[in-house]
């Protein structure tokens, strides 16, 4: 997969250099490229924004920078492959792992970062007509950031460890939160088996593998009733087996 991302703060990007992320990278699992948005301004003063139209305050970015951009990294590829170009906005669809498992079908993902008021909203308008582009507004939660980088970060960690190779043991996608099983996931332990007074459950170190498996699918649906009902009845009615009913 291909990412690239425009923003005018490129080291607001620089953790994708570490740890999972950092190391699909590097082996070729992902080819990920970071711009700064300035690079396509014409004059001295690299200037991305202006002022509102109506009014108002802040600053909106301008739609020529963004344009000569957006058109250049769209061009610079390889198979005119279909993109999918994500701008980050509190009023976007919310991100969910069912979002995250989507894009990480694609071929190809441009984020654009946007900062100030945001961008002029005939950007995303032009590339939407696009051919081979999709546009999409993609929000990490009810609250307002100063700019879209943080989010970037956080679609991009969610859609690269989904990517295969990149997370050691695939099996854990299953069984973690808003996995395949579409629970929470279960508590972990590890050693000391008691630390502070807490012992670890006993039959987590019984050795009995069906039990353990029993006990976790147990916490698991307690843990998602408890605090997230709302995911349970989302469950096909299929996922629940007999013993299930009983938690
Ligand atoms: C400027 O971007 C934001 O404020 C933003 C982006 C993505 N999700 C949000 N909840 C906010």
């Amino acid at each position: 997969m291909r990412i690239d991302v425009l923003t005018i703060f490129p080291d607001y990007l620089a953790p994708l250099d570490l740890s999972l992320v950092g190391k699909a990278r590097r082996s070729g699992l992902l080819d990920l490229a970071v711009h700064d948005l300035r690079d396509w301004t014409a004059d001295r003063h690299r200037t991305v924004d202006d002022t509102p139209f109506g009014g108002g305050a802040g600053m909106v970015m301008r739609p020529d920078v963004w344009g000569e951009a957006l058109d250049a990294v769209l061009a610079d590829d390889d198979a005119g492959q279909p993109a999918v170009l994500l701008v980050p906005g509190p009023g976007g669809e919310v991100l969910t792992q069912r979002t995250a498992e989507e894009l990480a079908g694609a071929r190809r993902l441009v984020i654009a970062c946007g900062r100030y008021e945001g961008i002029d909203a005939r950007v995303a308008e032009h590339y939407a007509t696009r051919p081979g582009v999709e546009v999409r507004e993609i929000s990490i939660g009810d609250y307002v950031l100063n700019g879209g980088e943080v989010a970037a970060l956080v679609v991009i960690e969610a859609v690269a460890r989904l990517l295969p190779g990149v997370v050691g043991n695939p099996e854990s996608l299953v069984e973690e939160s808003h996995g395949a099983a579409g629970l929470l996931e279960y508590p972990v332990y590890t050693k000391p088996p008691e630390w502070r007074g807490h012992a670890v459950p006993e039959v987590l170190t019984s050795g009995h593998h069906g039990k353990v498996a029993r006990w976790r699918r147990d916490r698991a649906l307690e843990r998602t009733a408890a605090r997230r009902p709302d995911l349970l009845a989302r469950l096909a009615p299929d996922a629940l087996d007999p013993a299930d009913r009983r938690v």
